[in-house]
């Protein structure tokens, strides 16, 4: 099977994204920028944090790898990058055998993921610094994005004994606050991050809401289920009346005299109680359900179109939606459960498909002073939004509601995308900011705070590798990775240039230092020349003056001589009247 390309979201979809990611590919490490740091101030200051994009890629099963699936249609060229390979007989191999089209697209993430990834790691290394942020005070929010049978349930739900994100989310929240946990149900969320007090009478209320809640998910049939609820709402209705109706008995609020702690250095902590609260909706066709508004489930009850509305401070929250209270991970599963129980339920109704709607399920922790009257000293929430697939919208479909359905998947997955690539550009102090469109889609519009820099985002893009749903993977991968193949071309040829800007400067530099080597070695040989002249010079000047000193001794020793001969001769010296006269004595005697 092989789904003719560009039958899917419209393109302009994937360029908003892909322009995000496109970032990625020029290495740089914050693309996209969507977060507060945890504990920030009252001013909410934005300090933007990248939006992470991880992939995670699943094994493939033994039915699979029967059917010829596996044809290294999903290569992991590193922890960042991926190739996409048409398989082998596709219309799109053969395409591009005959220059028509790429047959090989490439697309980078802020990591990849596996198919031999266990949930734990995965958890690690993407969910834990969110849910960490989060128990500090911090908005979280995952979009969770693939086609089906891409993983997308694995991963966020996981089984029983290998949980996936969300039951490890919980059980890191719920481990974090063990021991200090409020079981009262007197504090409960409201609007967008308020906290409402309950009375007696509403809090047994919130009781009995939650027992029919749980209990719907020990009900088999829809018409067991029915009958429950029904007698479920009529306790409910009797219950605020007369209060006649018990609810299941919470261990008491523990005591405590001092609310304020020192710590060994003497500073003082407020000690706090935590209490968390769920709630789980869709969004199908721009309308807004709660999933856990167990009386609509019913074959003959239409199911109640809920309104998002905004607080004071212009937040948007879902009007009426159920939250639910609850003390364990084991509770928060069982709602998760109901929940998509009843959107599986409310899809076979409308014969629809459960990945044409975006799920959301959102935990919020409130935290309260431990003392006897506590206070509210913040909210924080968390929202796990399973979006929508794009899939199964080829021609031959998209007709009547299945067309509806695609128009409006198409157009909240590409505002969604406007809005990321807009603040995208707010980061950018050189770019002119653009109009962010919030408003043109529900999923944005309630997750405009998280746009606005007031929370931690992430999104999981989930595939398989199967070669026969490779046209829905490559979609899913131009949506939430990094780049079209145009991009992926301008990109290589940036490379390129780069590349060749770097060797012409080394070249340059090359050039350089042998000009100067010469110059340098020019100026060493003149330099030894005028020296050697120099020399020369001065030998020569030292001769001459040698030659004259040695003329000047030989002068004196000359004159020194004559002196030294005539002070001898004038020593010597005999008048010669005195001679002739010693003379003719010398004479005499001989004769
Ligand atoms: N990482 C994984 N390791 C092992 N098995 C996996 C992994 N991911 C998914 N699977 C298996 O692949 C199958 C499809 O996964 P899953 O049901 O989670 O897909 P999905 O995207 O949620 O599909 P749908 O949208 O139809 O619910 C399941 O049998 C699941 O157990």
């Amino acid at each position: 099977m092989d789904y003719e390309e560009g039958s899917y979201a419209s393109s302009a979809v994937c360029d908003v994204l892909d322009f995000t990611c496109y970032e990625d590919l020029m290495g740089k490490t914050s693309p996209m920028e969507l977060s507060v740091i945890p504990n920030a101030d009252e001013q909410q200051q934005e300090i933007y944090q990248p939006l992470k994009v991880y992939l995670r890629v699943r094994p493939f099963s033994k039915a699979e790898l029967e059917s010829n699936e596996s044809q290294d249609c999903v290569i992991i060229e590193n922890p960042e990058t991926v190739t996409l390979q048409a398989p082998k007989e596709s219309f799109t191999m053969k395409n591009s055998e005959k220059g028509i089209g790429q047959s090989v697209h490439q697309f980078t993430f802020t990591k990849v993921f596996g198919p031999e990834t266990t949930q734990s790691d995965f958890f690690e290394g993407t969910m834990k610094e969110i849910v960490k942020a989060y128990i500090d005070g911090a908005n979280g929010l995952v979009f969770s994005y693939g086609v089906t049978n891409a993983g997308k349930t694995f991963t966020i739900q996981g089984s029983p004994k290998d949980g996936g994100i969300l039951p490890r989310s919980l059980d890191m929240i719920f481990h974090h606050i063990r021991g200090r946990q409020y079981l009262k149900m007197n504090f409960k969320p409201y609007l967008s991050n308020d906290v409402k007090k309950l009375d007696v009478t509403q809090v047994k209320q919130e009781e009995i809401i939650k027992a029919a809640v749980l209990a719907s998910l020990k009900e088999d049939t829809e018409d067991t289920l029915k009958s429950t609820i029904q007698s479920e709402s009529l306790c409910i209705l009797e219950s605020v009346s007369s209060s006649s109706c018990t609810s299941a008995s919470l261990p008491s609020d523990p005591l405590v005299e001092d609310s304020i702690l020192l710590d060994a250095n003497g500073t003082k902590h407020q000690r706090t109680q935590s209490s968390v609260w769920v709630s789980f909706c869709e969004i199908y066709n721009e309308y807004v359900y709660d999933l856990m508004d167990v009386l609509a489930i019913s074959k003959y009850q239409k199911r109640k179109v809920l309104k998002i509305c905004e607080d004071q401070g212009g937040n948007s929250y879902i009007k009426d939606l159920k939250w639910i209270n609850v003390q364990s991970t084991e509770e928060a599963c069982k709602i998760l459960k109901i929940g998509n129980k009843n959107r599986s339920l409310a899809c076979t109704r409308m014969n629809q498909h459960s990945s044409r709607s975006h799920g959301i399920f959102s935990v919020r922790l409130l935290r309260l002073s431990d003392e006897a009257e506590p206070r509210i000293l913040g909210v924080s929430e968390m929202s796990l939004c399973d979006l929508a697939g794009s899939e199964r919208c080829n021609k031959t479909q998209t007709f009547g509601d299945r067309l509806k359905e695609a128009g409006n998947i198409n157009n909240s997955l590409f505002i969604l995308g406007k809005c990321i690539a807009a603040l995208k550009q707010k980061q950018n102090p050189n770019v002119k900011h653009s109009y962010i469109p919030f408003r043109e889609s529900k999923l944005t519009r309630l997750f405009q705070p998280f746009f606005c820099g007031k929370g931690k985002a992430c999104m999981i893009v989930n595939v398989n590798q199967c070669a026969s749903t490779h046209s829905e993977t490559l979609h899913v991968m131009k949506f939430s990775a990094t780049a079209k193949q145009e991009l992926l071309k301008t990109t290589e040829n940036l490379k390129k240039t780069l590349v060749a800007e770097r060797q012409s400067k080394l070249l340059l530099e090359v050039q350089i230092r042998k000009e100067m080597a010469e110059a340098m070695f020019q100026q060493l040989l003149e330099t030894e020349e005028t020296w050697s002249k120099r020399l020369e010079d001065m030998r020569e000047s030292y001769e001459e003056k040698l030659e004259n000193k040695f003329e000047m001794y030989k002068e004196a020793i000359k004159k020194h001589a004559y002196m030294c001969a005539m002070e001898q001769i004038e020593d010597h010296y005999v008048p010669i009247e005195e001679f002739i006269v010693e003379q003719e004595k010398v004479e005499v005697d001989f004769i």
